[in-house]
């Protein structure tokens, strides 16, 4: 008689022995085991507890469509590192748990981490026989970097660098290694209803992209491992990908669309317009990345041809699934964010207006992100989201007890990137080192010895006002320039906008795939896959672009870090070096201090009322909407017999006074924004030359 297809699974998995005990029990009953059940078939033993978990999930996997995880492999992975934190405490769950419910339950991965990757030589650099100039520590997280530095004499000399971190991989570290310290740990946080952020930061070509796009995959394979529990079997995932491209939002699966951030009641940030994909396979991911990838904006700098301009955030939103398979309240979420070049930031004078605008943007987003990220280990009062569109996108992963974020500071090993490398390992530094006692920190960033769990003697900068836009003063919807209501006043734009929060457009529901059947092949230039469900964002107000108050003025932190006696000293050389890699070069002349500070002032209202005049040249096509609907209802009552010419010619004065206020004004807000426009210009081209000397 052959064997059943439980027995024939013991078999595989080692445990035949147990086989009489399970005879009997379906299939269906056998994958729905529970840890609490394995006693009453005399599985107690906890390796084979273990073994026998492994062989559950792996079924269960396959039927339920993650048949292409690995198990063995991630499951054992879980084990060993995510699921059982405690060695084997977790199996003697007193409530008798799954080993998911207890892996997501027992896991609290701390608030940040920050992970050092440097990554191998590449072929050109060893052809051209480049230094490799950082050694890294694995034992004990740690890193040198050996900057090589010419006397006045000519003479050369090494100086040395030392950074520690919570994990610092070598060249030799494979990706499997970086997704173990970095995400794995995260994917317990999305379960219990967190909302985790994992990124890249580094200079371009130095393995960002490389290093986060196998994440999202391995994640998924254990989002779906865990999926696979009964506990957690009414939930589903869902992605979505976009970019953020000088300011704006596109995205990325779907033809680069662009895309409006708004603000609900709730002060919820939503993305309107997004579209989010029901996953249920690894593959499907793999697909969305790479149609994200190929989607995603490059641009040719003078520094790399290649050289990613834009940040890149896909986002895993787990979410429960309504009966009728559409997506109902979202549990938890993560986002893989692969940031633009960070040295994109600086360093753009000589370039076009442009490429000058997306470096100031890329700067000023870059700054903000370490604030809000330093913000979550100071558990502090305000989050400074307002300082750039990056952090508005992503002000919900910053804010609770649930909020975990990874960073990952990509190095390229050469001397020609020490600069550059030094400029990461000091931003990296920088978000950690509330962590760090203050005494143990040597000046220039090298610190040295063991991470101190509580020094935190960093106190926030004053918390930034967020400043209402300053509207130009359009009609109110309301009120007529006659001074009473009208019933047809009310702007058909201003109206559509409100769209009801939390709605979702119509989609079919997604069936739930076939196992083993494969999903559509995505093309670059194909429309999106089937499968398709649009995020109803919420539309109740736009965000308030950042006031000037709300921002993080590199210039005026710079200067008043400088006073703060903790970092490096004020004027060390004829070039200070920018200390964490998202700021333009310092010089030890006053003039020219003076000058890229104005500079740096000039840049930042420039990005903030490019947002203003967009907005404004909107809403002034919506009042001249209301404007048209008040003539037409004035002729209407021009035509009727009997009418008064003295209350038409009123009211027809006033409607042209408001029309004429309106257009003035938007014309005088462009012509300020095109007076900045020349002034940065002027004041770029004169940073060029005196750095040209
Ligand atoms: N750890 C690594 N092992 C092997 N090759 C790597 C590693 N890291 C990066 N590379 C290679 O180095 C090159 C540059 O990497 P990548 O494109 O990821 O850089 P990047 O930081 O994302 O650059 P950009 O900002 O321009 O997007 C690629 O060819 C990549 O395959």
């Amino acid at each position: 008689m052959p064997a059943s297809p439980v027995a024939e699974w013991l078999r595989e998995a080692g445990l035949e022995h147990h086989s009489p005990a399970f005879s009997g029990v379906t299939e269906d009953r056998f994958r729905g085991l529970l840890m609490q059940d394995y006693a009453k078939y005399g599985v107690v033993d906890l390796s084979e507890k273990q073994a026998l978990f492994r062989l559950i999930k792996r079924i269960s996997s396959e039927t339920y469509g993650g048949a292409l995880l690995n198990l063995e492999e991630q499951s054992s992975d879980l084990l060993a590192e995510g699921v059982l934190p405690g060695g084997g405490a977790l199996q003697a769950d007193p409530a008798g748990r799954s080993m998911a419910a207890a892996f997501v339950e027992h896991s609290d991965p701390p608030k940040i981490r920050v992970v050092v990757r440097k990554r191998p030589l590449n072929a050109k650099e060893l052809e051209r026989d480049e230094e490799d100039v950082v050694r890294v520590d694995m034992h004990d997280a740690s890193l040198v970097v050996n900057e090589i530095k010419v006397k006045v004499d000519l003479t050369q000399y090494t100086e040395r660098h030392q950074f520690s971190f919570d994990d610092a991989l070598h060249e030799g570290v494979s990706n499997d290694e970086v997704y173990r310290s970095t995400v794995q740990p995260l994917v317990a946080t999305i379960f219990k209803g967190g909302k985790a952020t994992c990124f890249a930061y580094g200079q371009t070509g130095s393995g960002k992209t490389y290093t986060m796009q196998p994440l999202p995959i391995r994640a998924a394979a254990d989002m779906f491992a865990l999926l696979a529990d009964r506990q957690f079997a009414d939930m589903s995932l869902f992605v979505s990908c976009f970019e953020i491209y000088g300011g704006k939002l596109y995205d990325l699966l779907n033809g680069r669309k662009r895309l409006e951030m708004r603000e609900d009641g709730k002060r919820r940030v939503c993305i309107v317009g997004l579209k989010e994909y029901l996953v249920e396979s690894v593959d499907l991911i793999q697909q969305l990345i790479e149609h994200s990838n190929a989607a995603r904006s490059t641009g040719s700098t003078g520094a790399n041809a290649d050289s990613s301009r834009s940040h890149s955030i896909m986002q895993f939103a787990l979410k429960k699934t309504k009966a009728d398979g559409e997506p109902g309240k979202q549990v938890g979420k993560i986002s893989f964010i692969d940031l633009a070049g960070s040295e994109r930031g600086a360093d753009t004078y000589d370039n076009d207006r442009q490429t000058r605008l997306e470096g100031a943007e890329i700067n000023k987003s870059l700054l903000a992100l370490k604030e809000c990220i330093r913000a979550l280990d100071n558990v502090a009062r305000h989050v400074p989201f307002r300082g750039s569109k990056l952090t508005e996108v992503l002000r919900d992963s910053f804010i609770g007890d649930e909020a975990r974020t990874v960073m990952i500071a990509n190095i390229s090993p050469t001397s020609s990137s020490c600069e550059h490398t030094l400029n990461t390992l000091r931003y990296a530094d920088r978000v950690k080192e509330l962590r760090k006692e203050k005494g143990a920190r040597l000046p220039g960033g090298v610190t040295p010895g063991p991470i101190h769990p509580s020094g935190n003697a960093y106190q926030m900068p004053a918390a930034p006002q967020p400043v209402q836009r300053s509207a130009h003063p359009g009609p109110d919807p309301k009120h007529t320039p006659f001074g009473h209501p009208s019933s047809r006043s009310t702007s058909p734009l201003r109206g559509g906008r409100a769209s009801p929060p939390g709605r979702r457009a119509p989609s079919p529901p997604s069936p739930k795939p076939s196992r083993g059947s494969s999903p559509p092949p995505l093309h670059a230039a194909s429309p999106p896959p089937p499968k398709l469900a649009e995020v109803g964002a919420a539309a109740a107000q736009p965000l308030h672009s950042p006031g000037r108050q709300g921002r993080v003025s590199p210039s005026r932190e710079r200067l008043g870090r400088r006073t703060s006696g903790d970092d490096q000293p004020a004027v060390v050389a004829r070039r200070l070096t920018s200390e964490d890699g998202a700021r333009p070069h310092y010089y030890d002349d006053e003039e020219d201090n003076q000058l890229l500070y104005a500079r740096d002032e000039l840049m930042n209202s420039i990005l903030e009322e490019e947002d203003e005049l967009i907005a404004a040249h909107r809403k002034q096509i919506e009042d001249t909407m209301t404007i048209v609907r008040w003539e037409m209802n004035l002729l209407g009552e021009v035509d009727q017999p009997g009418s008064a010419i003295d209350s038409y010619t009123e009211k027809l004065a006033a409607i042209l006074e408001q029309k004429a206020n309106g257009i003035s004004e938007l014309r005088r807000r462009l012509e300020s924004f095109q007076q900045k426009l020349r002034e940065e210009e002027i004041m770029s081209k004169t940073v060029g030359q005196r750095r040209a000397k």
